[in-house]
C-alpha cells in the first residue's frame, strides 16, 4: 500500500474533482458520509454521548458533515467549533450553515480562556480540529484542550489524523496531540502512524475509501510503501518441477566465536528454511561439533583458530554469504574481515558484529559489494551512520548512506524499514515476541537464504521482513508472546510461506432444505 504525502493527497483531491466532476463540498460529504458509515455499524443508534470537536478547516468540515448525519439518526450529538482561527474554509462554511439549519441546538464555539465541556470516559470524543493541514504549532488553548481530552480517558476516534500530528516534523510537545484509540485515514494510512516516535499517537488506523481517483493513486509513485501480503505475493519465485538443490543456490555463513555459536546455527537454519539449496558454515574450531551435531543438513568448514575468526578463506563458491552474526571484534577478526573484504566479489548480507567493525573502521564500507544487505538494531545503526534528532532525520541519513553505498538498510524493530536509495518499505508483520535472543540472527539467515535463490537484495530483504514477522505472528497463536523463541521463528517458517496463498475464510453456505 502506497503511503502518499500530503502534497500528493491534496492533488488526489483536485484530481478527483476535476475528472468526477464534482464539487469539493461533495467530495467533503464522501468522508464525512464515510466517518459516520462506519461508526452507525458499530453503534447501531446506541444513545452514548457523542462529542464531536471541529476545527475551522476541511478536516473540521468533515466533522460537520458527520454531525449532521449522526443528528439526523437521532444520535446524542454535541457539536463543538474549535476556533483557533478565522480564517473559515468554504467548505466548512458550507456545512456550518447546514448543520444550523437543521438543529436549534447549535455547535458551541469554543474559544481561548473557555471552560471545556465536561466529558465522561464512557462518552465518544471525535477529533475533526486539525488535518493534514497543520502548519504551525497548536495554540495554547487548543493543546489544553487535547490534554481534557486524554483526561477523560474517553474514547477518541480521529479523523483522518490525529489532531497536532505533523505528517512531516517529529512531535516537540506530546500534549499537543491528540492521543486517537482510533483513526479514520482518507487516501491512505500516513507515514507518521509507522514510526516509532510517532506511531503511539494512533493505537489503531483504518483507511475509509472515499472514491479518489484511481488513475493519480494507481500512477503515483510515493516514497513511502506499506508492504503486506498483497506487496510480497508478485516477489514470490514458484519451484520448477525440474528443478535441484543447485538451483535455490548456496548460502555461506560466516559468524561465530567461543560462546557464541548458536547465533551461526540459527542464521544457517534458518538459511535452510527460507529455502535455500544448500548451506554452509564458517566457524571457529570450537564450533565444529556443535554445527554438525544439531544440523545434519549444512556443511561445516572451520577457521584454524579454536575460539575466533582469524583467517576467512574457503574453497567453495557460495551465492551469497551471510556475516557477522557473533562473530566479535577481536583485532584479529578485524584483520580477517577486512582481508576478505578486499577479496570479495560474493553478494553480502551484513548483521551484527560485522555491522560494528565496519562502524569502527568506515573506510571498509567502500569494499561492500553494491547491493549489499546491512540489518542493523537501532543501537548497531547508531554506531554506523551517528545519532539523529528525530525519526525524520534518521531516515534521511539512511537514505544518504544507502545511495553512498548502494546498500539495501534493513532498520529492525517494530514495523521494521527497508532503505533502497530514496524509498523507503515498511513491514506489517511481527510483534514483540520477536523481542528476544537470536531473533535477529534468524532474519539475517532468511534474507541470505533468499538471495541464494535469486532473490533480488531489496526483494530478499523486503520479502524476508515479511515471512519473519508472519512466521512470529503464527508462532504467538501457538506460543504466546513471552514463550517465542528464535527457533520458533525458523521452524514456523513453513506456515509463513503457506500463509502466502490463504484466502480469507469463505462464511458458510446454508445447506439446501429437503421437500419433505
Ligand atoms: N476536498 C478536500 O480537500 C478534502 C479534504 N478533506 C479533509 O481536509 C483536511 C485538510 O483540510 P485543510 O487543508 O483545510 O486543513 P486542516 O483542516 O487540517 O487545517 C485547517 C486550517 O488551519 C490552519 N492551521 C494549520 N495549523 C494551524 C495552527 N497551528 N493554528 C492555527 N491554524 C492552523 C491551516 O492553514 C488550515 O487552513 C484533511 O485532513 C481531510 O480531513 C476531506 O474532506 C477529503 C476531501
Ligand atoms: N517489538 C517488536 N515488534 C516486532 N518486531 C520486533 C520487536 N522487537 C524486536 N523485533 C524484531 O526482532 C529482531 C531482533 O533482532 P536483533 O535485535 O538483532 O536480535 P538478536 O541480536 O538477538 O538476534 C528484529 O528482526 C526486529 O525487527
Ligand atoms: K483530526
Amino acid at each position: 500500500m502506497k503511503l502518499f504525502s500530503r502534497e500528493q493527497i491534496y492533488e488526489a483531491d483536485q484530481q478527483t474533482i476535476k475528472k468526477q466532476d464534482i464539487t469539493s463540498t461533495e467530495l467533503m460529504d464522501r468522508a464525512g458520509s464515510q466517518i459516520f458509515n462506519w461508526m452507525h455499524l458499530r453503534l447501531q443508534g446506541a444513545q452514548v454521548p457523542i462529542h464531536v470537536f471541529c476545527g475551522i478547516g476541511n478536516n473540521g468540515g468533515d466533522g460537520l458533515v458527520l454531525t449532521q448525519h449522526l443528528i439526523s439518526h437521532g444520535y446524542h450529538v454535541t457539536t463543538y467549533i474549535v476556533n483557533y482561527s478565522h480564517k473559515r474554509s468554504k467548505d466548512f462554511l458550507i456545512n456550518y450553515d447546514k448543520v444550523k439549519s437543521m438543529t436549534k441546538t447549535w455547535p458551541v464555539v469554543l474559544e481561548d480562556n473557555e471552560a471545556f465541556p465536561e466529558i465522561n470516559q464512557e462518552d465518544i470524543i471525535v477529533d475533526a480540529v486539525f488535518g493534514i493541514g497543520l502548519n504551525r504549532p497548536v495554540p495554547d488553548w487548543v493543546k489544553d484542550l487535547f490534554i481534557h481530552f486524554r483526561k477523560t480517558k474517553a474514547f477518541t476516534l480521529s479523523i483522518d489524523v490525529p489532531s497536532g500530528l505533523f505528517l512531516d516534523q517529529p512531535v516537540k510537545d506530546e500534549d499537543a496531540v491528540v492521543w486517537a484509540g482510533y483513526t479514520l485515514s482518507f487516501a491512505s494510512p500516513k507515514l507518521v502512524f509507522f514510526l516509532p516516535e510517532t506511531a503511539k499517537y494512533t493505537a489503531q488506523w483504518e483507511v475509509l475509501d472515499i472514491g479518489l481517483d484511481q488513475e493519480y493513486l494507481m500512477s503515483t509513485k510515493t516514497e513511502a510503501d506499506l508492504i503486506g501480503k498483497h506487496e510480497v505475493l508478485p516477489l514470490y519465485m514458484p519451484r520448477d518441477k525440474f528443478s535441484h538443490k543447485g538451483t535455490f543456490g548456496h548460502t555461506l555463513i560466516i559468524g561465530g566465536s567461543y560462546g557464541k555459536i548458536g547465533a551461526v546455527i540459527l542464521s544457517s537454519r534458518a538459511a535452510l528454511s527460507a529455502g535455500s539449496g544448500l548451506v554452509s558454515a564458517y566457524v571457529p574450531k570450537c564450533g565444529y561439533i556443535p554445527l554438525q551435531s544439531s544440523f545434519p543438513e549444512a556443511m561445516v568448514l572451520t577457521d584454524r583458530d579454536e575460539n575466533e575468526i582469524t583467517e576467512i578463506s574457503f574453497d567453495l563458491k557460495p551465492t551469497v554469504i551471510g556475516m557477522g552474526m557473533g562473530l566479535g571484534t577481536s583485532p584479529n577478526t578485524l584483520d580477517a574481515f577486512e582481508a576478505f573484504l578486499k577479496n570479495n566479489k560474493t553478494p553480502l548480507v551484513i548483521d551484527a558484529d560485522a555491522i560494528n567493525l565496519l562502524s569502527k573502521n568506515k573506510a571498509l564500507l567502500k569494499l561492500l559489494p553494491i547491493h549489499s544487505v546491512l540489518t542493523p538494531h537501532p543501537k548497531e545503526l547508531e554506531r554506523l551512520i551517528g545519532t539523529w534528532s528525530d525519526d525524520f532525520e534518521k531516515l534521511e541519513k539512511v537514505k544518504s548512506f544507502s545511495k553512498k553505498y548502494h546498500a539495501v538498510v534493513v532498520i529492525k524493530g517494530a514495523n521494521t524499514i527497508t532503505v533502497f536509495q530514496e524509498k523507503i518499505y515498511i513491514n506489517t508483520t511481527g510483534n514483540p515476541g520477536l523481542a528476544t535472543a537470536g531473533s535477529g540472527d534468524v532474519l539475517t539467515g532468511i534474507i541470505t537464504g533468499l538471495i541464494a535463490q535469486s532473490y533480488s537484495a531489496l526483494a530478499a530483504a523486503i520479502f524476508g521482513v515479511y515471512l519473519h514477522g508472519k512466521a512470529a505472528d503464527i508462532t504467538i497463536e501457538d506460543y504466546g508472546y513471552q514463550s517465542l523463541t528464535a527457533t520458533h521463528v525458523i521452524e514456523y517458517m513453513g506456515k509463513a510461506y503457506l500463509d502466502l496463498f490463504e484466502q480469507p475464510q469463505q462464511l458458510p453456505q446454508e445447506e439446501p432444505k429437503e421437500d419433505n
